[in-house]
């Protein structure tokens, strides 16, 4: 498989069991494939199923229907919609990360030390582990008060920069990013326009959802709309 990932007619309908099985469509007839290294950009109008795409891939959302062949290191081609939960896990540990406003953490772990068990995880020691996960929430500017906190109470932005600390740890193959620049500043923006930059150069492929379309711009290899049900590439001119 030369591919990173395969998507074909992905489809994820919701059933509403409090409204009498109501169905809502949450994605459908998504089909793409993306190269190792390559960062997408996914753009659309809110409720257009952006979100539904990135969850499915990271199977928050079991998908109704279709395939998503996804090239592993560790089981080679596997299908994640019917991947067991074991190899998701498994997959989610090593090699696909997922960063948004939201936590994406165990409670009662503090800031530093979710960074610190991914830098563990990754094979690095005691001091010198802890110096590096000082240095990394330092890059994404999360403010020092609060590296002994529990981010369950930290706000969207600085959740987004403890999950951006613990994905860049992590080098994943495959990162999803959800809005990564939502309750950015400038500043914060430009750092992780620098990770990602720099996620890049070692052969991270990126999926990212993004409002800000002019950021976008400046870091994606081929960008995706989705709308009218309709999931096409966007030529550039
Ligand atoms: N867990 C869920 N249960 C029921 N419906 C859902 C669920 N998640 C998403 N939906 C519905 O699926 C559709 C697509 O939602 P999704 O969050 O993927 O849109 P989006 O394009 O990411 O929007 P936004 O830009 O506002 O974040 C919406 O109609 C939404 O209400």
């Amino acid at each position: 498989m030369k591919e990173l990932i395969m998507v074909d007619n992905l489809e994820k309908t919701f059933t509403l069991h409090h409204s009498q099985g109501k169905q809502i469509t949450g994605c459908k007839d998504i089909s793409f494939s993306i190269n190792h290294g390559e960062f997408m950009g996914i753009t659309g109008k809110s409720g257009a199923g952006k979100s539904t795409i990135l969850k499915s891939l990271y199977r928050t959302y079991k998908p109704t229907s279709g395939r998503m062949v996804y090239n592993s290191t560790q089981f080679g081609p596997i299908d994640l919609v019917s991947a067991s939960d074991r190899e998701i896990l498994s997959i989610r540990k090593n090699e696909i990360g997922y960063v948004s406003q939201f936590l994406n953490v165990m409670p009662r772990v503090t800031a530093i030390d979710v960074v610190l068990e991914a830098i563990i995880e990754m094979g690095s020691d005691g001091v010198k582990a802890r110096e590096q996960a000082k240095d990394m929430l330092a890059h994404f500017k999360l403010p020092e008060t609060l590296w002994d906190s529990f981010p369950r109470t930290f706000s969207g932005g600085e959740k987004l920069r403890l999950n951006l600390a613990q994905a860049m740890v992590k080098r994943p193959k495959l990162l999803l990013l959800d809005e990564p620049t939502a309750s950015l500043d400038q500043k914060s923006k430009e750092a992780v326009k620098d990770m990602m930059i720099e996620l890049k150069q070692g052969g991270t492929s990126m999926i990212g959802i993004f409002h800000d379309l002019e950021f976008m711009e400046t870091v994606v290899d081929v960008e995706y709309h989705l709308a009218d049900g309709q999931f096409k590439k966007v030529e550039k001119v």
